[in-house]
């Protein structure tokens, strides 16, 4: 399972939970303006944006899970088993492999509305990394300071949903997940009235009451509700230390512990990491399980110019603050 979040406070924020229970060994890695994306079907891009983002780097290229570029576009890709289906070569597209969509996007794109009009001719072709990689089932989540959409390739076609919750999870599909609002319409931030039945006097004993009904579970319906009700209803300052905060707050409402969701003897799905990046300023911030410390990138203090990527392996060892 995974979430993905955006938030704008004075600066625009874009991140996500990476839920799973194995690590690919990604890390944080800076694409800069001359680093050649190559792709299987397209021609290289000897010059693009520069991209900053969480990817694992294979044979020398860099697989995004997520990223933001230069321009503060950004994009997250969370599973969609069952529901996910790519294409063969489609004459007269842009057949882009789903390995190459978050470069593709993001090294061409300033904005959803650029991204916009390359998802028009975009065929997302059915070509593996390798045979060790293979194509992973996603769908996408794509936003800038002003919008947010959903892309999920389906066995019916591209569909390029608006997002005005600012959230994604995994299954069902988007259009699903976004109606699913409306059968938690009653619920509140506010401390409820009675409406149970006339003549009954509810005794509200306990702050919160608003929320009784709000999902808790770990699949992905329930998360979708809980970080869409915890995102829309968020509070906060617009300084950079208060909005990271809390948009690791955010994200911490549908965050998975050790132990919760079992896929096999031994092996759990948990949070293995969760980043927020300010678009703005292309800062990623990052938490690991294993440090639950705010470690940070600036994607500024690289040479963008450069040809080479920059790697930086996550910190994942908890750094305590002892104060005696
Ligand atoms: C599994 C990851 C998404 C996490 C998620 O959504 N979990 C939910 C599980 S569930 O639905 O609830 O069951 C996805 C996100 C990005 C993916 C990776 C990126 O796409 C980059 C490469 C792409 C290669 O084709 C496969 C390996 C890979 C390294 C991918 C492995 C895996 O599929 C990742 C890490």
């Amino acid at each position: 399972m995974c979430t993905a979040l955006e938030l704008t406070t004075k600066d625009h924020y874009f991140g996500r939970n990476l839920d799973l229970e194995l690590s690919y060994g990604e890390r944080v890695v800076v694409t800069p303006r001359n680093f050649p994306i190559t792709y299987r079907e397209m021609p290289t891009q000897s010059s693009h944006y520069a991209i900053i983002g969480m990817a694992t780097v294979a044979d020398g290229y860099p697989l995004y899970y997520d990223g933001t570029n230069e321009k503060g576009l950004s994009m997250a890709g969370l599973n969609f088993p069952g529901n996910a289906v790519y294409f063969p070569h489609a004459e007269g597209k842009d057949n882009v492999t789903p390995f190459e969509f978050v470069p593709w996007i993001l090294g061409q794109c300033a904005t959803v509305a650029e991204a916009r009009t390359l998802l028009d001719r975009i065929n997302l072709v059915d070509i593996n990394f390798s045979e060790q990689l293979p194509l992973s089932p996603l769908h996408w989540m794509i936003s800038d300071a002003t919008e947010t959409i959903v892309v999920e390739s389906m066995a019916d076609g591209l569909h390029v949903h608006d997002n005005p919750v600012g959230v994604m999870t995994n299954n069902p599909p988007f259009d699903y997940q976004l109606w699913n609002l409306n059968n938690y319409m009653s619920l509140t931030k506010e401390q409820p009235e009675t409406r149970f039945a006339d003549g009954f006097e509810a005794d509200r004993y306990s702050r919160g009451m608003g929320s009784i009904g709000l999902p808790g579970g770990l699949d992905s319906a329930s998360r979708f509700v809980k970080v869409a009700f915890t995102r829309m209803n968020s509070v906060c300052a617009d300084d950079e230390m208060s909005s990271v905060a809390q948009f690791f707050h955010i994200l911490g409402s549908v965050y998975q512990q050790t132990g919760l969701c079992k896929l096999g003897e031994n092996s759990y799905e948990y949070t293995i990491y969760t980043s927020c990046v300010n678009t703005t300023k292309g800062i990623y911030y990052y938490r690991t399980y294993g440090n639950s410390q705010i470690n940070a990138i600036d994607m500024h203090h690289e040479d963008l110019d450069g040809s080479a990527l920059s790697e930086f392996p996550l910190a994942d060892k908890e750094n305590i603050n002892w104060q005696n």
